[in-house]
């Protein structure tokens, strides 16, 4: 059963022709979630998202909202609204005007149109800037007045394509935070494209990770971290060795992959390289085939990293060249399906 604005991908494809983007993929987002989707270049996130808005024909499937049928209706009919990379902004019209546009399209009257936009504006903080041209607006104002342009629509879904990408690192965190108090404060579904595992880590409820046009594991931030379904997964989301067993390929998190000495006969890995960071160190492991190979860009042996707490590193250190027998508890290794 969908409540009211649950949204829903049912056998979603985008078949470009030369490059089939998304392969046929089912998702239901919860009204009011935050979820990212999340993958590599090219993984066809991008393609996804602009089905939903509308701004893409889907080849085959439907994008269901609180139960209504959406696939072929335009953007502007669907409960959605877009809030693009480049922000998009006018840049000929004020912030104020900027954020009235749409509804001066559709004939409202100055005084009711300014009225909303100015209560948006005061949302995102930005009203004392309502006058000037995007031109003279840093790129986080910019954003901020690119959303308040995007919730003029009343939309039940809100979809975000990179909108952090354009910000330098230090405003990137500042407006990571302000879009999660938006979303709470709004109370409507986020849908937030990105390639960082971080961004989608710190904001989503609902983690998607795609890979070649396909969902390779859909769930919370901590269960895609935790249980990486696949080896892509596990590698994409980071912080985590890929180690073969006679049980096959398990993923074990590198601050869980602890290292001793090893017992006669064991199995035993090198030291290839100690990075110390502050609080922890991290151990580069290399296998022995690094040492039968001399040709270091040929030489393509399995790596491991184990995460030390310093205070632990620091009272039994390791050192390169030193071999070591990799070790972990059963629970922290998550089977991998190939
Ligand atoms: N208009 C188009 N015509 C043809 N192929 C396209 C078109 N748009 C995207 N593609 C192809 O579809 C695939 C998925 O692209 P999409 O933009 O959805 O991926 P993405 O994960 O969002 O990538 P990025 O992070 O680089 O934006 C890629 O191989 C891309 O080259």
């Amino acid at each position: 059963m969908s409540t009211r604005t649950d949204l829903e991908l049912i056998h979603l494809v985008k078949d470009y022709g030369q490059s089939l983007a998304v392969a046929g993929i089912d998702l239901k987002i919860a009204a009011g979630s935050y979820c990212c989707l999340l993958g590599p270049s090219g993984c066809g996130k991008t393609s996804t998202l602009r089905m939903i808005a509308g701004h893409e024909e889907p080849t085959e499937g439907s994008v269901v909202l609180g139960g209504r049928e959406i696939t072929h209706l335009s953007p502007s009919e669907r409960g959605t609204a877009m809030m693009f990379q480049s922000y998009a902004l006018f840049p000929h019209l004020s912030v104020l005007d900027n954020v009235a546009f749409s509804e001066r399209m559709k004939g409202t009257p100055k005084a009711e149109r300014e009225a909303r936009a100015t209560e948006l504006l005061k949302l995102v903080h930005m009203e004392p800037y309502a006058q000037r041209l995007p031109a003279a607006l840093s790129g986080g104002q910019q954003q901020r007045v690119a959303l308040a342009r995007a919730l003029m629509l009343k939309p039940q879904v809100l979809l975000l394509d990179e909108p952090l990408s354009a910000l330098d690192p230090f405003l990137r965190v500042k407006m990571r935070a302000e879009l999660k108090r938006w979303h709470r404060e709004l109370g409507m579904s986020f849908v937030h494209v990105t390639h960082s595992q971080e961004e989608a880590m710190a904001l989503a409820d609902l983690v998607v990770v795609m890979n070649q046009g396909r969902i390779e594991q859909a769930g919370t931030a901590r269960d895609v971290f935790e249980r990486p379904r696949t080896e892509f997964v596990a590698r994409f989301i980071g912080a985590h060795n890929i180690i073969e067993t006679p049980a096959g390929k398990v993923a074990v998190r590198c601050d869980r992959l602890n290292l001793v000495t090893p017992d006669v006969g064991e199995p035993a890995v090198t030291v290839a390289a100690i990075e110390y960071q502050g609080a922890q160190v991290q151990v580069h492991l290399v296998a022995d085939a690094a040492h039968t190979n001399d040709d270091p860009e040929t030489d393509d042996p399995a790596r491991w990293v184990a995460v030390l707490g310093d205070t632990q590193f620091h009272s039994a250190p390791f050192e390169p060249g030193q071999r070591v027998a990799m070790r972990w508890w059963a629970q922290d290794a998550h089977g991998l399906i190939a």
